[in-house]
């Protein structure tokens, strides 16, 4: 059977990054990417905004939506302090086997949980399932039309805690126009937009930081 896109991009890194090298995994994915096969990565010049957001929030929890190969988890986790923990939301079957494996040769297993399902399932059970507090930092890069409605399901769960930090991708492209109405317009949060261009592209995109005012 033929192998898939993703498929690929892990014999990639299995063959050309440094085992337990986050840093490198990353760069192995971006040359892949932007060489031969795009790929719908967070990649390296959004990367660098969602590494300074990481940086701000210092999560001790954070969420990501939307694991797919485990490029945004690397970036991530590889910046989380000891103890620090990453829960990552993935439905697609086919991908989750393979995110594994690429988070398994950065080194950072021990601190990414892909959880396989559809997030507006799984929310509800972070507290009760996965002993979850409160989530310091939510990356949002699933579906775009759910960044709305699972927002509102974070907070409906008590997710959220005054200074909660959320971070979503793709607000130009392919963007997340009612999460933008959403959210600039709800009173308890304080947004940041962050104009980029689409990964490995000269298309313009641009990110959206939220934070929750509780
Ligand atoms: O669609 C995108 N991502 C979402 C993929 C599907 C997520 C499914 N999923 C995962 C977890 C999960 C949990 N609950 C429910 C559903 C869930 C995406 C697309 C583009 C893009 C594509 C074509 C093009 F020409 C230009 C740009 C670029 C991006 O950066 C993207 O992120
Ligand atoms: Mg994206």
């Amino acid at each position: 059977m033929d192998q898939s896109k993703e498929q690929r991009i892990l014999n990639s890194v299995s063959y050309n990054a440094v085992k337990g090298d986050p840093e490198s995994v990353l760069d192995c994915i971006d040359k892949y990417c932007s060489q031969k096969e795009w790929a719908m990565n967070v990649g390296d010049e959004k990367g660098l905004i969602l590494d300074n957001v990481v940086k701000e929030a210092d999560p001790t929890t954070a969420l990501e939506l939307g694991t797919y190969c485990g490029y945004s988890a690397i970036r991530i986790a590889r910046l989380l302090k000891p103890k620090a923990h990453l829960f990552s939301i993935e439905f697609n079957p086919e991908f989750v086997p393979i995110a594994k494996e690429i988070i398994e040769i950065a080194g950072l297993s021990d601190k990414v949980t892909i959880l396989e399902g559809h997030a507006q399932d799984i929310i509800p059970q972070l507290k009760s399932k996965y002993d979850v507090d409160t989530l310091d930092f939510v990356f949002l890069d699933h579906w775009k039309e759910r960044y709305a409605p699972d927002t509102i399901l974070l907070e409906e769960c008590g997710l959220l805690r005054k200074g909660s930090i959320l971070l979503a991708d793709n607000i130009i492209y392919p963007g997340a126009p009612e999460f933008l109405e959403y959210i600039r317009n709800h009173k308890r949060f304080e947004c940041t937009n962050y104009p980029s261009h689409l990964e490995y592209m000269k298309v313009e995109d641009a990110m959206e930081k939220a934070v929750y005012l509780g």
